[in-house]
Order: C-alpha cells, then structure tokens, then sequence
C-alpha cells in the first residue's frame, strides 16, 4: 500500500483508563484503512472497539501508540472527521428541526447561511429525507432519525466517516435499508468508512475489508479482504458462497478467541474434531452469540455515549 493511498494510519495504539494500574483497554492496534475504503471491525462486546474509535478520532489521547489521518498526526478532533454513534435520540438535538440539526456542525465553518442551507437539503435529499428537513427529529421513526445523524456526518464532507454500531437500535428490516442506504451515500460522496459492529453478517455485507478484534484488550487477530465487488443486494449476495465462507471464517475467528474457555491439552483433539464439525455446519450459533451480546452492548454504548456527552 503507497502512501498517498492511506487515509488512516493506527501504529501501536493502546489505552490504559485510569492510569498506570488502571484497566486495558485496547492493546497494540495496528492497521491502516486505504483513501475509498470501507473497512469494518467486529469484536466481541466490551473488546474496546468504542474506546479504538474515540482514539482514533481525537476525543480521548491514548496511552500509547499514534494515529494519523492523510499523514498528520490526530491531536484532538480533526476537521474533516465525522462520527455517526449508535444512539441517535442522544446526537440529535430535539429542540432543532431536522435541516438545523444537519446544519448545525457547518455553523463552525466558514459557510455562508445559503451554503450551508444548499449542503443540509442535498444530503437529506441523499438520505431520502427531503421532505422532512422541517420536521423534528421526535416526529421521526428510529431509522429516520439515524438517517438524520448520517446526513448531518456526510453534511461535513469529512475524510473519514467513523461509525460506532450505527444500525444497532433499529428493527432489522431499517437496519438492511440502512446498509444499502450506506453502499448507496458511500458511492456518491466517495466516502472511505471505518465501522464498527457487532453482527458478522453486516461487518461482510458491507466492508471492502474486515478486521476481527480479539476479546480486552483488543488487538487484530485478522484482516480479510471482502471480494464481493460493488453492487450488493440483500439476498443475492448474502447466499453467494464468498458471503458463507467468509461468515463461517469470521464466526470461528470470534468463538475461537472469545467465547470459548481454555481447554486441557488431553481433550483438545476430541474438541478439535467437535469444533471442526460445528464450524462447518454451525455458523448461525455465532450470530446467535452475537445477537445475545447485542442487548449488553446496546447498554454499554449507550453509557459510553452518555460519558461522551
Ligand atoms: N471511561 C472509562 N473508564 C474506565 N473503563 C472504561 C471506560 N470506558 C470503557 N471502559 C472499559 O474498557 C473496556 C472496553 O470498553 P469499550 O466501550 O471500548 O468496549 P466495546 O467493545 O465498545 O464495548 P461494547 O461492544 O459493549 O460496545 C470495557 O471493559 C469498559 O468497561
């Protein structure tokens, strides 16, 4: 990978909270998302993904480690860096209609009113919410809001789009409306994307590349390319058989490393043989787990956002 083709680069970040003897929370990441580039991470919940994301965009200084976005170093939220969180009732301001909500981060640029106008109705426009930059954000449903908090990230024209678990409070059939809505709006603005989730099937859908985080500390335990090609739909490209093997591939990378025990050497070929069967045949228990951890880390996020705010 050239130089000019990297937008991010994370060299050996690590965060301890709470001092010398205080707990790790990510150990050691190392990875780089190229300029275009949809890059997805999934880990198990508590691994520290909410904590990778708010080091690599300013909001907290890591212990060690150094992130740089177009080769210069992060210290502080960087301007041209956008973050869509998972819990749009708490990033939108209700009290604000939704084009001034969109508007709102534009106010500290230098923008003119009608600019800055011009830019909230093309996104909302994108997000198919044209119609209803004069409502507020409470006279919308859940997906529309996400849809709000995704137009005003992209209002920003920013380098790079971090997204923390951004479709993870909304029924399943929003959440597929809004992966194809973020395929469409990535194409569009040429957006290069790092995204964090929990649900494989989505991490694959959706990424160019997916990176597999261990359980605390994080650290990557792989970086697979995603050769699905550009045009994505629902069905077809969920049962096409790249999509079943790179689940399975992804499913055993999580139980391997975070859901199962440590086991005693003697019995380690007999689970050896169970686990090789249960792979091939069982990928859906891991999305099983996965759904299960979903519920704690709907909880989890929503605390790290209300430390956040
Ligand atoms: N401000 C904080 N102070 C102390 N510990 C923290 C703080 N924020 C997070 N942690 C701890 O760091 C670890 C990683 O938390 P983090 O929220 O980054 O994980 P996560 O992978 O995003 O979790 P989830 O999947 O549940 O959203 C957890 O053990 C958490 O309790």
């Amino acid at each position: 990978m050239t130089d000019s083709k990297i937008m991010l680069d994370v060299s050996g970040l690590g965060h301890r909270y709470g001092g010398a003897n205080g707990h790790l929370a990510i150990a050691d990441l190392t990875f780089q998302v190229r300029t275009g580039e949809l890059a997805c991470i999934v880990g198990p919940s508590g691994c520290g993904k909410s904590t990778m994301l708010r080091a690599i965009s300013g909001l907290i200084t890591p212990s060690s480690g150094e992130v740089k976005l177009h080769g210069d170093p992060v210290q502080g939220v960087p301007a041209d860096l956008a973050v869509v969180f998972q819990d749009y009732s708490r990033s939108l301001f209700p009290w604000l209609s939704v084009r001034s909500n969109v508007e709102f981060p534009l106010r500290s640029r230098d923008l003119g009113r009608a600019e800055r106008r011009a830019r909230a109705d093309e996104v909302l426009e994108w997000v198919g919410l044209g119609a209803a930059a004069k409502k507020y954000p409470w006279q919308l449903s859940g997906g529309m809001q996400q849809r709000v908090s995704i137009a005003r990230a992209l209002a920003c024209r920013p380098a790079l789009l971090l997204m923390d678990e951004p479709f993870a409070s909304v029924d399943a059939q929003t959440r597929f409306e809004l992966e194809d809505l973020l395929l469409r709006v990535r194409k569009q603005f040429d957006s290069t994307v790092l995204l964090v989730t929990h649900d494989i099937d989505e991490s694959i859908y959706l990424a160019d590349r997916v990176l597999v985080l261990s359980k605390s500390p994080a650290s990557i335990v792989a970086d697979l390319e995603v050769p699905l090609g550009d045009e994505r739909d629902q069905i077809t490209t969920r049962e096409s058989e790249t999509f079943v093997q790179l689940r399975s591939e992804v499913a055993r990378l999580l139980e391997v490393r975070s859901a199962q025990p440590p086991r005693p050497a003697a019995a380690e070929a007999n689970a050896e043989r169970a686990t090789t069967k249960s792979d091939v045949d069982e990928p859906p228990t891991a999305r099983k787990w996965a759904t299960a951890e979903h519920t704690e880390a709907t909880e989890a996020t929503q605390h790290a956002a209300s430390r956040r705010g």
